[in-house]
């Protein structure tokens, strides 16, 4: 069957439709990064970013666009993959399947004026805003982010920040290892500010994005543009990464100049890191400085039950059918990461709706089970004792015993700094093992060897020797 040219595009939205109903949430996901080139005599041309986006798409959407599309024509359909990592216009941006983003325009009731007779009653206007900054994404709102101890000081300083009540700290410094929702937070003070303060002007960039601007300004030679923008027409202004400017002086001279500039005229500024300002490397002095000059509120892993709270709203954003013992099992597997909590999460729904299975428990502990690579196997206090003592040829009881013979207590002093520096025991804890010791008599022993591992070539081979069998058992 041969199918006239402007034909082919509808054929393949009609095939994409219906693939998109079976999941839309995922669909949008995972076709954000695709684009459809051509479709001729069933050879079905699509263009995608990156060989993650393609294995994905091929393993789960196209069984299903493929048959729609033999079902329009009659082709039995070859798919020619491309991998273009500059794919800027993916599918997905089609309006009917674009994210949802924050409108430029807004209806607010205004009053009109009074008539002769009765109160003013309100009529609608439209009020034309500058669009929000392109980089953000709709969903980081404070609705949307989930409030637990480990974030509670941040969330709160972020509501102040923009402008919602309590202290306000300039400048509001956000710090915490990856994933945890640093970026989600400032994302929020940006669209609460866009709403109620239209008039606002919000930069919102990563530490990248201004270093790139900085030195496209030099470069054609439009550096006041470049200061009026961010010195002078900001009223607030959002750096996220700022870890990014480590070893950049120019950048960050630039950068203390802005944010003293911005500083003076109390126009509120938030940066976001994954270190504390002190723990920066590369970072001049007097920046690290001013980034405590206000609040440094950091994000820590959340705890058990934040996770599940944010795995049950993410669920209920997605339209994701979820049960309480489901969402405990993710919360319990995977802890450090919100990020790669909410990934599973669509993935398992994702592989649901393509299978036709619900999302139990079972189902969910056959994909994490699956999908997770294989545990590392980590030694214990008891194979560091086991080890030492097969090392130096003593009995299992010598490293717990009250035996201060010099050989058996330079032993249990080797096992002590192994169990601290392997497994980052507490010396507590070491001493709790080696038969109560005090935490005391334990630091000591670690010290005494860390001295002698860098001062006798005899205690570096023992130790040595001994790191290398740990590391065969591992
Ligand atoms: N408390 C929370 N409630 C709801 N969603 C959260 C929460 N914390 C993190 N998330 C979600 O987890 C994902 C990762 O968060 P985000 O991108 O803000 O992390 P980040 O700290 O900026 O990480 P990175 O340093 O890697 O950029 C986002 O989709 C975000 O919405």
């Amino acid at each position: 069957m041969t199918i006239p040219k402007h034909d082919v595009r509808e054929v393949f939205d009609r095939a994409i439709e219906h693939t998109r109903r079976l999941s839309p949430a995922t669909f949008d996901q995972w076709f954000g990064g695709v684009q459809f080139d051509d479709l001729t005599d069933g050879v079905l041309s699509l263009r995608v970013q990156n060989e993650f986006v393609l294995e994905w798409v091929r393993d789960n959407f196209l069984p299903t666009l493929t048959e729609k599309i033999r079902e329009l024509t009659g082709w039995s359909v070859q798919v020619a993959w491309t991998l273009d990592p500059a794919l800027v216009t993916p599918i997905a941006q089609r309006s009917e399947v674009a994210p949802v983003r924050p409108r430029p325009i807004a209806l607010r009731p205004v009053p009109t004026p009074v008539p002769a007779s009765g109160p003013p009653s309100p009529r609608l206007e439209v009020v034309r805003r500058p669009p929000p900054p392109d980089e953000m994404n709709p969903k980081h709102t404070f609705a949307n982010f989930v409030v637990g101890p480990s974030n509670q000081l941040a969330h709160a300083a972020a509501i102040a920040a923009a402008g919602g009540g309590g202290r306000r700290y300039n400048p509001l410094f956000i710090c915490g290892g990856t994933g945890l929702g640093k970026t989600h937070l400032v994302h929020a003070i940006a669209h609460r500010v866009y709403e109620e303060r239209p008039e606002a002007r919000i930069i919102y960039v990563s530490a990248e994005r201004f270093t790139n601007d900085f030195i496209t300004a030099i470069q054609h030679h439009r550096m006041d543009d470049f200061r009026t923008k961010y010195r002078q027409s900001c009223d607030l202004l959002l750096v996220d990464d700022i870890q990014f400017l480590a070893g950049r002086e120019q950048t960050q001279e630039e950068f203390f100049h802005t944010f003293n500039a911005l500083h003076a005229l109390d126009r509120q500024i938030v940066v976001t890191s994954d270190k504390y300002p002190q723990n920066l490397e590369r970072m001049e002095e007097r920046l690290v400085s001013r980034f405590s000059w206000g609040l440094v509120a950091d994000i820590q892993v959340p705890e058990l039950e934040t996770r599940v709270a944010i795995v049950r709203n993410k669920a209920a954003q997605e339209g994701i059918v979820l049960s309480d013992d489901v969402a405990l099992y993710l919360g319990q597997m995977i802890r450090s990461n919100v990020r790669e909590l909410e990934g599973t999460l669509i993935r398992l729904a994702a592989k649901s709706s393509l299978t036709g299975r619900p999302v139990d428990l079972a189902f969910a502990r056959a994909e994490i089970t699956a999908t997770s690579p294989p545990r590392a196997q980590t030694i214990s206090v008891e194979d560091i004792q086991r080890a030492v003592c097969h090392h130096f040829h003593l009995r299992s009881t010598d490293l717990t015993s009250k035996d201060r013979h010099k050989s058996v207590a330079f032993a249990r002093h080797v096992a002590m700094y192994l169990c601290k520096q392997r497994l980052k025991c507490s010396f507590p804890e070491i001493g709790r093992a080696f038969g109560n010791r005090d935490h005391t008599t334990v630091m000591s022993a670690v010290r005494k060897i860390e001295a002698q591992r860098d001062s006798d070539p005899q205690v570096r081979a023992h130790l040595e020797a001994l790191e290398k069998k740990l590391a065969a058992d591992e």
